[in-house]
């Protein structure tokens, strides 16, 4: 076993409670008794108009009206969801036709050079809570949009119209998800909005109690059952059954075993290929299962093989992260049990020497990081991977992030040419697009099965965007987490720093946050990972080492505190909730001066609605008087004022995400400081620039 914990055992999963976290927001209300906020109910700060602004909170209907024309976004009709009788009965392409290359999809990247127009400042977005003065304007700037809205509404409507035939008649405004939960779609009418504006809050549903258990499948991991019930395929085509014959009896029992019966979209495409031999690039959006779309066949290969641990190693599995690649091992665990498999995990941070004597007695499938496997193929003796018959690379674009990239080519040089490659990823970008003539052979199988959808983000994830002053942003983000303390919730920041002094200073003030990053230990990595994944409700501070694959249950809230680096690691992000066919919200903190990525992402296929907050109810930390008496949170400050900084200087989007238009006071103040802390030089060259 590796030091990596990734072997730790899983406690049973407990039904999870959604009841208030009574004794928590207790201990909040009595530290912060001021908190006004407090007094109003949960779902006020999202729901109501910018009162703080008008100095009038009064007028609850002028409130809906106020926010009605701000977003666009708001009153299109959801995506509807494809009908899957109807993908499915689309005759499959012949193998042959399949190999001959296609042409590649553009690089989303390329397609959006222009910059897109920008976004009015609303009042709020100008973070000095000043009543506008008139509201008529911000009707007329939508106005454009609103015609464009109305038309997609149209659209929609119609598609909608056709699906709903031989559905019950429902009540206008409703439909019927696929997982048959009423949603309301957005007509315009101010109660709706309303409604739709409170789901971003509002608990998920919880899977009915007898529907996920959890069961020990081994001593070293334990696997969850498969609740499929909010994958509604209605398809018997798609039935794992109807691999009998081409998978072995031993790997449908398992299926059978972790309730798997049919199978996912991207699974029921590529299987078949990849059963074959083929080398494949496959793209399904997060949490469509495609950890099993190349589970099943790397199984089937070194069952077929009759792979003994004489002849080394038969498959190599790459995953970006250490969490992602001990999920990886969990989910391959029993089937590699089932055929008497070896299998280890290859991950950074845990013993080399106890992994090489491992890897000396010969192990059949390898789950591993980079650049921990490059060591190995470097420098571990007797390890035999000359009859390497299978590479996958997950999350493949990211494999090739900075760091990465130099050890991949590395890894193929090392590695024997005669061997099957997949290639999967949720994103496809252009260095994806130049790995593959590298990795794969000439004219792979391409299995895209998202490229006709017209959002690049799941149905059932609710997302909008609020505009936060730099300043404000802390107290905003105390006030989202309480409201959301009986949840589970995620939080991205872009540096370590930051992910440790919002940890300290969110404990500090009673705010119970967990914390997790890449310059952790690897036994507290993997037990926070653990922790977190098996908890009912909590929050998560993490880097983008948990943007990645992680397929955790039950979390209903991605809360972006630092924007992400592009469009691609948004959906990452984002795709922590509403796995699976599940539902959860998100949630991304612009400034001012970051608006045009809203137009950047709708281009990217990712619409943002935007959220209104009533500043009035958020009430402001003083994190100046804070650090006055705490002197290690003043220290802390420093550098994450530093880190902010030059992480924000690393974002690659320059004209969005302008380091120019950062005013280093402004930062300062977020805090607690009333002067810049300390110089960052190459903060202010960049900004000269
Ligand atoms: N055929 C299936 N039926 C029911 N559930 C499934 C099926 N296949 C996978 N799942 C479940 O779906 C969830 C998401 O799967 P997985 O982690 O493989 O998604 P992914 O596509 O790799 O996501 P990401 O891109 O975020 O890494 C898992 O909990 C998995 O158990």
């Amino acid at each position: 076993m590796n030091e990596g914990g990734g072997d730790k055992k899983k406690p049973k999963k407990k039904p999870r409670k959604r009841g208030g976290n009574g004794g928590a927001a207790k201990t909040v209300k009595q530290q912060l008794p001021q908190d006004k906020a407090e007094r109003v109910a949960p779902h006020h700060l999202i729901t109501k108009k910018r009162s703080a602004e008008n100095g009038d909170n009064q007028q609850p209907k002028k409130t809906v009206k106020q926010q009605l024309p701000q977003d666009k976004t708001e009153r299109v009709a959801p995506p509807q969801p494809q009908d899957k009788t109807e993908r499915v009965a689309r005759p499959q392409p012949q193998n042959k036709t399949e190999r001959v290359a296609r042409p590649q999809p553009q690089d989303k990247t390329e397609r959006v050079a222009q910059p897109q127009p920008v976004d009015k400042k609303c009042p709020a977005e100008n973070g000095d809570g000043q009543k506008p003065k008139k509201r008529k304007p911000r009707k007329k700037k939508l106005g454009g949009d609103i015609t464009e809205a109305k038309q997609n509404i149209d659209v929609k409507k119609k598609e909608t119209e056709k699906t709903k035939a031989g559905e019950t008649k429902s009540n206008p405004g409703e439909r019927r998800s696929n997982t048959g939960e009423t949603k309301t779609v957005v007509t315009g009418e101010k109660g709706e909005l309303v409604k739709k504006r409170k789901k971003i809050f509002k608990k998920k549903k919880k899977p009915k109690e007898n529907q996920s258990t959890v069961e020990k499948i081994d001593n070293q991991s334990t696997v969850e059952l498969i609740d499929n019930s909010n994958f509604d395929f209605g398809n018997s085509e798609r039935s794992f059954k109807n691999l009998e014959g081409s998978i072995s009896p031993k790997t449908l029992r398992v299926l059978q075993q972790l309730g798997f019966k049919e199978m996912t979209e991207i699974q029921a495409k590529a299987i078949p290929k990849l059963l074959q031999g083929l080398d494949l690039r496959g793209t399904a959006k997060t949490g469509s299962g495609k950890t099993l779309a190349f589970t099943i066949p790397v199984i089937e290969l070194m069952s077929k093989l009759n792979f003994m641990p004489s002849q080394g190693t038969g498959v190599v599995i790459l995953s970006p992260t250490r969490e992602l690649s001990i999920q990886t091992r969990d989910v391959l665990a029993p089937f590699a049990k089932a055929h008497s498999l070896t299998m280890e995990l290859i991950i950074g941070g845990t013993n080399m020497k106890t992994e090489a004597a491992k890897l000396r007695q010969g192990v059949n499938i390898i789950v591993a990081t980079p650049g921990r496997f490059l060591d190995h193929l470097r420098s571990t003796k007797d390890f035999i991977f000359k009859n390497m018959a299978c590479l996958v690379l997950d999350e493949a674009d990211r494999i090739l992030d900075t760091g990465f990239e130099h050890d991949l080519k590395k890894i193929l040089q090392h590695l024997p040419s005669e061997r099957q490659t997949i290639l999967f990823s949720a994103t496809k970008d252009t260095k994806t697009n130049a790995l593959a003539p590298l990795a794969l052979k000439a004219n792979p199988v391409e299995v895209d099965v998202d490229s006709d959808k017209n959002e690049a983000t799941v149905d059932g994830l609710e997302q909008a965007y609020v505009v936060c002053p730099i300043e404000k942003r802390v107290s905003l983000l105390c006030r989202l987490i309480k409201e959301n303390q009986d949840k589970k919730v995620m939080i991205f920041l872009n540096s370590v720093w930051n992910v440790k002094y919002y940890h300290h200073i969110l404990n500090c003030l009673e705010v119970p946050v967990s914390l997790l990053h890449g310059r952790l230990s690897q036994n507290k990595r993997t037990d926070g990972f653990f922790t977190f994944k098996n908890q009912t409700k909590g929050t998560l501070l993490c880097t983008d080492v948990g943007a990645r694959g992680w397929d955790i249950k039950g979390i209903d809230l991605i809360i972006q505190f630092d924007p992400p680096s592009d469009p691609m690691e948004y959906i990452h992000r984002v795709g922590r909730t509403a796995r699976a066919g599940d539902s959860g919200s998100a949630i991304l903190f612009l400034q001012p001066h970051e608006t045009n990525f809203i137009s950047y992402m709708k281009s990217h296929s990712v619409t943002l609605p935007h959220m209104d907050i009533s500043w009035r109810e958020v009430e402001e930390l003083q994190v100046e008087e804070l650090n006055q008496h705490d002197e290690h949170l003043s220290n802390m400050g420093k550098k994450a004022y530093r880190a902010f900084l030059r992480s924000y200087m690393a974002l690659p989007l320059k004209s969005i995400f302008d380091p120019s238009k950062l005013d280093t006071l402004r930062v300062a103040r977020a805090y607690g400081f009333n002067k810049e802390p300390l110089k960052v030089r190459l903060f202010r060259k960049e900004k000269r620039k």
